[in-house]
């Protein structure tokens, strides 16, 4: 997952574009950037790191102007390195920079043609780097030296039937403005916004809507599958619907994992979602084993805790914090490589012993994916004097990789793949093991005819992917080239010393 943000202000933009990605971080960890324009030049800081290690005061101050947009990185197509940060620069036509988050199903044929058709050259392994090419390309086929903003929504247009998989983009030309744009499944979430200013109306698009809370915008709404979302440098606004047969069916794990519980996405409201899960579970567990003798829930921090409460509210049971976070240690599942993602479980999170001591424990998490945090968190029950220890996901097993934009490449990682519910519960060392169902999960997050959204991509869930196009090759191959082993040997092998052709550091 990545987040992204583009502004265009009335004045200086570089601090608010800051705030957002500050906000925007649980996105990913491994990379920030920021571009800006002023009347003549773009100016671009990008790095590995967080955010707040990426920009310093010497750089804030060269990132001059009133329009820009930014990006935070959790990589899925290439490596960690700075080179592959974004935004991507291409220099025709016009000047165009991009940052995207989401995954393309289709960037191998897509590098062909950029190259064969479109003579465009590729110069890092990220799709981020083909969809600015393809959108350039599309952009230049309008063959004008003044564009409007039709030309935009034509080159989207292109976009679209070029492209496939998870894509919202935000995106600026120089001069001109800046816009967003979401695949025609809508996979990945984006908003936009505005707030009033004594010099006019100012406008962002963003990620998550708490970035537009936390710096002082008022939400307008999602950008809509397929739909462009433009706005000029005199701050005007422009949409249009680019995709032909748009259906919103966004990915389900921002709902369980990804966004922030303070966010609303496609209408939906993910911290009511969370509790939903929670309630949901709750009923679950009275279902299956009505007699149960849990005495305390007990969240695992952070994602986990609004559902968790939920649960241990519908249960009647008491809901305690019996592990501490180690606020300075980021989130782990986002972490590249399972050596340093095992490692960091272990120093985030503590046990206060008083809470398990002697009890029968139902410790519940938001979802397993490795199960990494859940094996080692059970054990540290365990270890805390814990008699009993029951765990419960408000997700259903992780049993598929994920191909839009969240980086589970290898089915074999995963601990549900091929494994039922018990041989999960061994593995784990779980004493009983809950599951939520799909079609609650589904429930929860939908509120039941009230939303907007028909369909969520479930894939991770079912190995039902909504684009209709990721076949069992393309599994086998993203296994092949993005397994943790096979990322591990790419980066042994690998001086990581970037040339880097665009920062300007
Ligand atoms: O089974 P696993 O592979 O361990 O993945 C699942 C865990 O990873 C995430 O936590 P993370 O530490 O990333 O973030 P959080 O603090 O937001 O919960 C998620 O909330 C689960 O706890
Ligand atoms: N998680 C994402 O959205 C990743 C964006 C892009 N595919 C990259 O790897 O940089
Ligand atoms: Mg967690």
């Amino acid at each position: 997952m990545c987040g992204i943000v583009g502004i265009v202000g009335k004045s200086p933009i570089n601090q608010i574009l800051y705030d957002a990605l500050l906000v925007l971080q649980h996105r990913g960890q491994d990379a920030a950037g920021i571009v800006t324009s002023d009347s003549k030049k773009l100016h671009m800081r990008k790095d590995t790191g967080l955010a707040r290690d990426v920009f310093r005061t010497r750089h804030m101050l060269r990132l001059r102007g009133n329009m820009g947009i930014g990006h935070v990185r959790y990589p899925t197509a290439g490596g960690s390195c700075s080179s592959e940060a974004q935004p991507f620069y291409v220099n025709s036509p016009y000047g165009i920079v991009l940052a995207h988050n989401g995954n393309l199903t289709n960037a191998e044929e897509l590098k062909r043609d950029v190259f064969v058709d479109d003579l465009r050259h590729i110069n890092t392994e990220s799709d981020s780097e083909i969809l600015l090419n393809v959108f350039a390309h599309e952009l230049q086929l309008q063959n004008k030296l003044r564009i409007d903003e039709q030309d935009i929504f034509r080159a989207v247009e292109g976009v679209h039937r070029r492209c496939r998989g998870g894509y919202a983009a935000v995106a600026m030309i120089p001069g001109f403005g800046v816009f967003g744009f979401r695949d025609p499944h809508g996979i990945r979430p984006v908003v936009y916004g505005k707030r009033e200013t004594e010099a006019g109306e100012e406008y962002i698009i963003a990620s998550e809507s708490v970035a537009l809370d936390t710096i002082g915008f008022e939400l307008i709404g999602d950008v809509a599958p397929g739909e462009c979302v433009f706005i000029d440098r005199e701050g005007h606004l422009h949409t249009k619907q680019c995709a032909p047969q748009p259906v919103l069916s966004p990915c389900i794990f921002e709902f369980v994992y990804f966004a922030r519980p303070d966010s609303i996405i496609d209408n939906i409201s993910v911290h009511k979602a969370r509790s939903r899960m929670g309630k949901k579970l709750a009923a679950k567990i009275k279902r299956v084993w009505p007699g149960h003798d849990i005495d305390v829930v007990i969240p695992v921090p952070d994602t986990s805790r609004t559902a968790a409460l939920q649960l241990a509210n519908h249960l009647g049971v008491p809901y305690a914090e019996g592990f501490i976070k180690n606020r300075y240690i980021g989130r782990t599942f986002i972490m590249p490589g399972q050596q340093v993602r095992k490692k960091s479980v272990r120093q985030k999170l503590n046990a206060i012993d008083l809470e398990f001591r002697r009890k029968n424990v139902l410790l519940v998490d938001d979802s397993i994916v490795r199960g990494t945090t859940s094996q080692q968190i059970i054990q540290m029950a365990r270890d805390a004097g814990a008699r009993r220890v029951y765990f419960a996901s408000a997700a259903p097993p992780v049993r598929y990789p994920n191909v839009y934009g969240i980086d589970m490449p290898s089915a074999s990682e995963l601990i549900a793949h091929a494994r039922s519910e018990a041989e999960i519960e061994r593995e784990l060392g779980a004493d009983r093991l809950f599951f939520q169902d799909l079609d609650d999960l589904i429930d929860a997050v939908q509120k039941r005819g009230k939303s907007l959204v028909d369909r969520f991509d479930t894939s991770v869930f079912d190995g039902i992917y909504v684009t209709g196009d990721v076949t069992p090759d393309y599994l086998e191959e993203l296994e092949r080239a993005r397994s943790d082993g096979a990322k591990q040997e790419r980066r042994s092998g690998q001086d990581e010393t970037v040339i880097e052709l665009y920062n300007t550091a």
